[in-house]
């Protein structure tokens, strides 16, 4: 007979719009106690999963449950990396990008049942700058509204939308250089998404192609556009062809540093930071174990993308007033 695992999780209770005080109950009826001795446990701050994280790999925690979305887990993430201490992702957040990418089903009784199978996998992680990402990093605008979402009061992915276009509206490119495997190049653009995942969250795939088990960063760069051109683009980056969009770049690297006019925000999984005005970003290759859906149990469950979809397209009609 093999020993119980031993399992934190941890829950976010800030994260995303949904209640958070059933969690244990349901974590504890769904989880399977003969394989798991289970501890649950609240974030009081922000940051305060990374200590929690901590605390566990030394204690030998086989695996620390990500109760929250992006955010949350890269608090967890960045503390279990190089460990023997797998992640288990329950999404729970606003956007949700990482348990999307790695077709977690976003209710929460079906993802805590793919913690049950215990399918661990290495997973990539990448850095900018000595900051741990795991899903997306980058510059220009899509740092700006984590930004502003940050400062916000509300969350939830419509909040999202609206800071997109109200920002949209008075936003200033700037120009980039980048250098990579592939050479130098200078661009004028609107924003650089660097990524490791496929996806920001709610299914917008900023990277369609971004595997987590290459060994490489996918990065887009959105060049300036107008305000025709927003309709399409959504559409595209809802439906993973972003990259056949004219006005976007996209190429494959292991490295990059990206250098621009002048130091500032930049967003390491949706959140906000302060960098310096170069940025070197790096793929370390299967460095975070995880725990993912075995290829049997993916897409098991029905989600309303379609809905979310034109829930967006009507939300940036509203806005612009189109
Ligand atoms: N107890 C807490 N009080 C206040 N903030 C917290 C607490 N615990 C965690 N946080 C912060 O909450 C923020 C948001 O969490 P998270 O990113 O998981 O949710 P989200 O933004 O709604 O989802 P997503 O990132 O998927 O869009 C994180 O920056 C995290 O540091």
């Amino acid at each position: 007979m093999t020993s119980k695992k031993k399992l934190l999780a941890i829950i976010n209770p800030i994260s995303g719009t949904h209640q958070k005080s059933d969690i244990p109950k349901a974590v504890k009826e769904v989880l399977d106690s003969s394989l798991y001795d289970i501890n649950i446990c609240f974030t009081e701050y922000a940051g305060h999963a990374t200590l929690l994280a901590k605390e566990a790999v030394s204690s030998d925690v086989d695996c620390v449950l990500s109760i929250g979305g992006d955010g949350t887990c890269n608090e967890i993430a960045k503390a279990l990396v190089h460990s023997n201490t797998a992640l288990g992702i329950i999404p729970m957040g606003s956007g949700n990008g990482l348990a999307r990418h790695l077709d977690i089903p976003m209710d929460v009784m079906g993802a805590l049942k793919i913690v049950n199978e215990r399918n661990i996998v290495s997973l990539d992680y990448c850095k900018a700058n000595e900051k741990l990402f795991f899903c997306t990093c980058g510059v220009g605008f899509d740092a700006l509204v984590s930004h502003r979402f940050a400062e916000g009061k509300h969350r939830g992915g419509m909040t999202y939308v609206k800071k997109v276009v109200t920002e949209y509206l008075k936003y200033k490119t700037e120009t980039y250089l980048i250098v990579s495997e592939n050479g130098k190049i200078k661009e004028k653009a609107f924003l650089i998404a660097c990524a490791n995942a496929s996806q920001y969250g709610n299914n917008a795939y900023i990277a369609p192609h971004a595997n987590m088990q290459d060994g490489k960063i996918d990065v887009t760069i959105i060049l300036p556009f107008t305000p025709f051109d927003i309709a399409p683009m959504a559409v595209q980056l809802f439906t993973k062809v972003i990259d056949k969009n004219p006005n976007i770049r996209t190429f494959e690297t292991p490295y990059l540093k990206i250098i621009r006019e002048n130091p500032g925000i930049m967003h390491i999984d949706g959140e906000p930071v302060e960098m310096d005005k170069e940025i070197e970003i790096k793929c370390v290759h299967n460095g975070l174990k995880a725990i993912v859906p075995r290829e049997n149990s993916k897409k098991l469950f029905i989600e309303p993308i379609h809905t979310a979809f034109w829930e967006v397209i009507d939300t940036i009609k509203t806005e612009l007033d189109i």
